[in-house]
């Protein structure tokens, strides 16, 4: 090759190899600017070109990746009701990528060209991995046996709550919510996104006197019970939290993955299989990535990536039923459980605005293979946070059970409490 413009970027004839990553786009096309033109630059800028032809040669490892399809949206699809969208496909070959390394794939395949002026709008909206990227690196450690090897939940979904207000609690009062609530029938306490290590409830103390609660709920219940600590910091920060969460004998750490930065998660997994623990994936500012359908990062990928960094849990919506925007839950539940070359699945997390009422409706969406989370939902139960916990526990017994939650509400006063507070409504 003498040397390469954008034109080498595209090919519809070419047939990508089983090693390529093939990334799906939804492109706008800026004015004037036509889709193969487009598409053309999205591979260059992507993968190995820029505006200006280049000389080859000597010392030049071929590392072009190929836009080699391209289907017209039409109908309205752009944001402004335009007929330029259209979806392409893009292949990238294997060696262009750092094994192990997803900072380094991300700045390929959603990086500048996500402000690129070739096009209005562009969404990176799926990948298909191979098996030499994907297992490059470690995926989850336990995936959704959490689940059963953890709770031993046989046929209902694990239920978490996150104690609201959900910062401001003191670390007396954050633990007692935790008794509360695990008491009353859930299995997992969890940290909100934002509390983290705040003078009013210091990370270390909030450690050792909600694991203590733990300890009695776990007397009291005679059942498995645990806590999701939110270690979210700098990632020196992050690791010696991570230890001291093994030390104290708790089973997970719960990090916001998107804010601390996948390079940390990769980093905190590492640790964590050291000490043996799982990690709850929160996935606080995932929207300002793929919120907007035609821009972005979709929740997909960003669940794809989730996977392969290794964690166990991930936020992953409520099918519609909650008070937060979902893109597609049902679908990348599907992906995260799809074999994908041996690496273990992940353990779907609904979350935001969810109340007994909505259970059946949602494990009709999900299934049971899920963690079920819910705050305003249990402690704004008109009776408390206690009987806030055994109505949901008992929302999801009645689903095991495959009975109505109405004739469940006859033998459990809180879940007839709930329903007469909530009714079967989606909040806002
Ligand atoms: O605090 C909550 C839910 O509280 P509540 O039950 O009171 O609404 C979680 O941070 C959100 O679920 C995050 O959203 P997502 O799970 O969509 O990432
Ligand atoms: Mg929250």
């Amino acid at each position: 090759m003498a040397g390469i413009t954008y034109e080498d970027f595209l090919d519809l004839s070419f047939d990508p190899a089983d090693s390529d990553l093939v990334c799906t786009f939804r492109i706008v096309p800026a004015d004037g600017m036509d889709v193969e033109s487009a598409a053309s630059r999205v591979a260059s800028e992507s993968s190995n070109g820029t505006w200006a032809a280049l000389p080859t040669g000597e010392g030049f490892t071929d590392m072009r990746a190929m836009a080699f399809d391209i289907e017209a949206l039409g109908g309205g699809a752009d944001a402004d009701g335009g007929t330029d969208a259209a979806e392409i496909k893009v292949a990238y070959p294997e060696g262009l990528f750092e094994p192990g390394s997803m900072p380094q794939i991300l700045s390929c395949i959603a990086g500048n060209i996500m402000g690129m002026k070739a096009v209005d709008t562009i969404r990176l909206v799926d990948c298909e991995w191979p098996e030499g990227v994907a297992t490059s690196f470690a995926g989850p450690q336990f995936g959704s046996s959490v689940r059963q090897e953890v709770f031993g939940a046989d046929d209902r979904p694990i239920l978490a709550t996150v104690p609201k207000p959900k910062v401001g609690l003191s670390t007396e009062r954050h633990a007692e919510v935790g008794y509360e609530a695990w008491t009353g029938g859930v299995d997992l306490l969890k940290d909100d996104e934002n509390l983290t290590d705040q003078e009013f409830n210091p990370f270390h103390d909030r450690l050792v006197e909600s694991l203590a609660e733990r300890d009695a709920a776990e007397d009291e219940t005679g059942e498995p019970k645990s806590y999701l600590i939110n270690v979210t910091a700098g990632t020196n920060e992050m690791l010696e939290r991570v230890d001291q969460v093994a030390a104290e004998g708790c089973e997970y750490v719960m990090v916001d993955v998107i804010t601390t930065g996948w390079a940390a998660v990769q980093t905190v997994r590492e640790r964590c299989e050291e000490l043996g623990l799982a990690i709850h994936a929160h996935r606080a500012m995932h929207a300002a990535f793929d919120r907007l359908p035609q821009h972005g990062v979709s929740m997909r990928v960003l669940a794809q990536i989730s996977r392969l960094v290794g964690v166990d849990q991930l936020h992953t919506g409520t099918a519609g039923l909650g008070k937060l925007a979902n893109e597609d839950t049902v679908g990348i539940n599907a992906w995260l459980r799809e074999d994908l070359y041996g690496l273990n699945d992940v353990l779907p997390v609904a979350s935001g605005g969810l109340h007994p009422g909505l259970v059946p409706d949602l494990l009709d969406a999900t299934g049971t293979n899920v963690c079920v989370q819910a705050g305003g939902g249990i402690h704004g139960h008109p009776d408390g946070t206690h009987e806030g916990a055994k109505a949901l526990r008992a929302a999801v017994d009645a689903y095991a059970e495959d009975r109505s939650l109405a004739s469940k509400a006859e033998e459990s006063p809180a879940l007839r409490t709930a329903i007469d507070e909530w009714g079967t409504e989606t909040p806002r």
